[in-house]
C-alpha cells in the first residue's frame, strides 16, 4: 500500500492489441471501472492498434460491447458518449516502422484537441515476440519524445527464460528506463494480495510469529478448473511452471516472506521481495525431482461433465510432455525462514478453483488439551485469494457445552463486499497515478528465471516418466500429495465458499465461516 497518494494527470493511452481478447475482457473494462470512479482526469484520450481496417465507430461499438459483456459496472447512458468520445482508433501493422507517423500525428491531434501535456502511455497487450518490435520502433518513429512522461505498460509472459527475458528486456531499456517500465503480473492487482502486506505490517500479533520459531509450513495452492482452453499454442510451450510459477506463484512467496520495507514506497519493497528471491534455494539438476512434481491431467470429471485429457485438447501435440501440473517444496535460505518449507502447487483441471495461502504454525510443545481424535489440530492463518476473499485465523478452542473435547474454530474476515475494482483496474489505475509498488522490476524477473531455468532444463532432458499424470477433477497427482507426506504434513483442503474444512485425525470438520 502506498503512503504517498500520487495525483492523476492528463494522459493518452495507445493499446497495441486494442482488437484483441484482453483489450476486450479487461482493459477497456478496467479503464470504464476507473472513469466511472472518477479515477481518471478528466482530459484523456485512448487509441487503438491493431491491423483489421475497422472505422472509429466500430471499435467504439467494439468498446462499448466488451463493457456490456465484461464490465464490473453495468453501462450507464448517462456519461457514455463522454466516456466513449475519447476512444479512437489506428490500424497499423507494428512491423512496419514507417507507419508509426500516421500514429504520431493521430497522438498530437488529440493532445491538441484535449490540451493533454504530452504524457504518453504505450500497453503492449499483444503476442510477446512484438514487445521488442514496438519498443523500438516507437524509438525510431520518435513517438517516445513527448513534452511530458512515457510509460510502457507490458503483458506477460516476459521472456521464456533468463537469456530470452534479458535480450527483451535489453531491448526496451533502449527506449525506456526501468522506471518507465510497468510490467504487469495481475496477481499484483488482487484484493488480499495486496492485503498481505497489510495483514503482516499492520498487526503486531504476527510480526514475533513470522519466522521458522513458530511457522511450520506455508503451502501456496493456485488450482483451477479450466483446461487449456483457446490457448494451446502458446501453454504447450510454456507449461505451468512458466505460466504460474516464475511469476503469480514466486510474486506470492515474496509476499509473505519479504522482510518489513523500510518504507511504504515501491523502491524500498522491491527491494525486500528481490532479496527473498536472491535467499531462495535453487536447485541442481539431480534435487528437480527430489523437490518438484510436474503432472499432467488425463481425462476426467468436472462438475458432473466428462472432460479430455491434456493430449486429445485441440491443438495440443499428442504426444506432448507438457505438464499442467507443478507442485514443490521451496526453501527460503535466510535468518527468519531458514528450514520452513514453503509447499506449492498450482495446475489446471483440478478440483476447484482456489488461490490460497495456508500458514501453518508448528505445534504446541505440550499438549495439555486432546479432541477426540487424540490430537490438537495446529492454528493456520488462511489467506483466501481467489474466489472467496478473506482471511481465516484457525484456532483450538473448548467445545461449547463438552467437558474436554476441543475444536477449531475460526476468526474469519470476508470481503464480500462485491463490485470491487478488479486486479487489471487496480493496475490500470496504479500506472495512471505513477505507482510502480505492485508491478514487477526487472531484477524480480531475472532472478525468477535464474530459479525457474534449472527445473525446466532438468524436466526438458526426461522423458515421460517423471510427468505424473492426474485425472481431471481431482487435487493433481500423488506425488504432490507425498512431497508433504514424507515430513508428516498434508494439503491443507482448500476453503470451498465459506466453509474451511480442517481434518483431524481422519475427521473433516467443517468451520462454517461466512455467507
Ligand atoms: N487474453 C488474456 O486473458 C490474457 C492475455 N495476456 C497477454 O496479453 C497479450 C495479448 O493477448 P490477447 O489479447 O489474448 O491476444 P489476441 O491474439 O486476442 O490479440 C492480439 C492483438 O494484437 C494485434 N496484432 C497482432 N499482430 C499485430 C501486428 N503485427 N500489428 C498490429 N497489431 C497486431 C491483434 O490485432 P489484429 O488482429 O487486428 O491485427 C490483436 O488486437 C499477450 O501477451 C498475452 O500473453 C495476459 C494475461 C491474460
Ligand atoms: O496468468 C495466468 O493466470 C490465469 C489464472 O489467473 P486467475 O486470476 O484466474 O487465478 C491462468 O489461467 C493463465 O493460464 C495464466 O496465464
Amino acid at each position: 500500500m502506498p503512503s504517498h497518494q500520487p495525483q492523476v494527470e492528463p494522459f493518452v493511452m495507445v493499446i497495441f492489441g486494442a482488437t484483441g481478447d484482453l483489450a476486450r475482457r479487461k482493459l477497456f473494462p478496467a479503464l470504464y471501472g476507473l472513469f466511472r470512479d472518477k479515477k481518471l482526469h478528466e482530459r484523456f484520450a485512448v487509441i487503438g492498434i491493431g491491423r483489421r481496417p475497422i472505422t472509429m465507430d466500430e471499435f467504439r461499438d467494439t468498446v462499448r460491447k466488451a463493457i456490456d459483456e465484461h464490465s464490473r459496472l453495468e453501462r450507464e447512458e448517462a456519461g457514455w458518449a463522454d466516456f466513449v468520445a475519447r476512444f479512437y482508433y489506428q490500424p497499423l501493422n507494428v512491423k512496419d516502422v514507417s507507419a508509426y507517423a500516421q500514429l504520431g500525428g493521430l497522438m498530437e491531434r488529440l493532445e491538441n484537441e484535449w490540451n493533454l501535456p504530452g504524457n504518453r502511455f504505450f500497453y503492449l497487450a499483444m503476442a510477446p515476440d512484438l514487445f521488442g518490435t514496438v519498443s523500438t520502433n516507437l524509438k525510431a518513429s520518435g513517438l517516445t519524445e513527448t513534452t511530458g512522461w512515457k510509460r510502457l505498460i507490458i503483458e506477460k509472459p516476459f521472456g521464456e527464460d533468463y537469456e530470452s527475458a534479458k535480450a527483451l528486456n535489453d531491448q526496451i531499456r533502449q527506449t525506456f528506463a526501468e522506471e518507465e517500465i510497468y510490467r504487469i503480473d495481475h496477481y499484483l492487482g488482487k484484493e488480499m494480495i495486496q492485503n498481505i502486506e497489510v495483514i503482516r505490517f499492520a498487526n503486531s500479533l504476527f510480526e514475533p510469529l513470522w519466522n521458522n520459531r513458530y511457522i511450520d509450513n506455508i503451502q501456496i495452492t493456485a488450482s483451477e478448473t479450466v483446461g487449456v482452453e483457446e490457448r494451446a499454442a502458446y501453454y504447450d510451450k510454456a507449461g505451468a511452471l512458466r505460466d504460474m510459477v516464475q511469476n503469480h506463484i514466486l510474486q506470492m512467496i515474496m509476499m509473505v516472506a519479504m522482510e518489513p520495507p523500510s518504507r511504504l514506497v515501491p523502491e524500498a519493497i522491491h527491494a525486500e521481495k528481490v532479496k527473498v528471491l536472491r535467499s531462495l534455494r535453487r536447485l541442481t539438476k539431480d534435487e528437480v525431482n527430489q523437490y518438484m512434481v510436474r503432472g499432467q491431467y488425463q481425462a476426467g470429471v468436472l462438475d458432473g461433465r466428462p472432460v479430455p485429457g491434456y493430449r486429445e485438447e485441440e491443438n495440443v501435440d499428442p504426444h506432448s510432455l507438457t505438464e499442467t501440473f507443478v507442485a514443490g517444496e521451496l526453501y527460503v535460505d535466510n535468518f527468519r525462514w531458514s528450514g520452513v518449507p514453503f509447499y506449492i502447487r498450482t495446475g489446471k483441471r483440478m478440483a476447484q478453483k482456489s488461490t490460497e495461502i495456508v500458514i501453518q504454525f508448528k505445534e504446541m510443545p505440550k499438549n495439555l488439551y486432546f479432541n477426540k481424535n487424540g490430537d490438537l489440530g495446529p492454528n493456520l492463518l488462511v489467506i483466501s485469494i481467489n474466489p472467496v476473499e478473506g482471511l481465516h485465523f484457525v484456532l483450538n478452542a473448548k467445545k461449547p457445552g463438552a467437558d474436554n473435547d476441543v475444536v477449531p474454530i475460526a476468526m474469519a474476515f470476508c470481503n464480500d463486499r462485491g463490485g470491487s475494482p478488479e486486479a487489471y483496474e487496480r493496475l490500470i489505475g496504479d500506472a495512471i497515478k505513477g505507482d510502480m509498488t505492485f508491478f514487477t522490476h526487472w531484477d524480480e524477473v531475472s532472478l525468477a528465471w535464474k530459479f525457474i531455468d534449472p527445473i525446466r532444463r532438468a524436466w526438458d532432458q526426461q522423458d515421460e516418466s517423471t510427468l505424473h499424470p492426474y485425472r481431471a477433477g481431482t487435487w493433481g497427482p500423488d506425488a504432490a500429495h507425498q512431497l508433504l507426506s514424507r515430513r508428516g504434513a498434508r494439503w491443507w483442503p482448500s476453503r470451498n465458499q465459506g466453509t474451511m474444512p480442517v481434518i483431524q485425525g481422519n475427521q473433516a470438520i467443517e468451520i462454517i465461516t461466512c455467507k
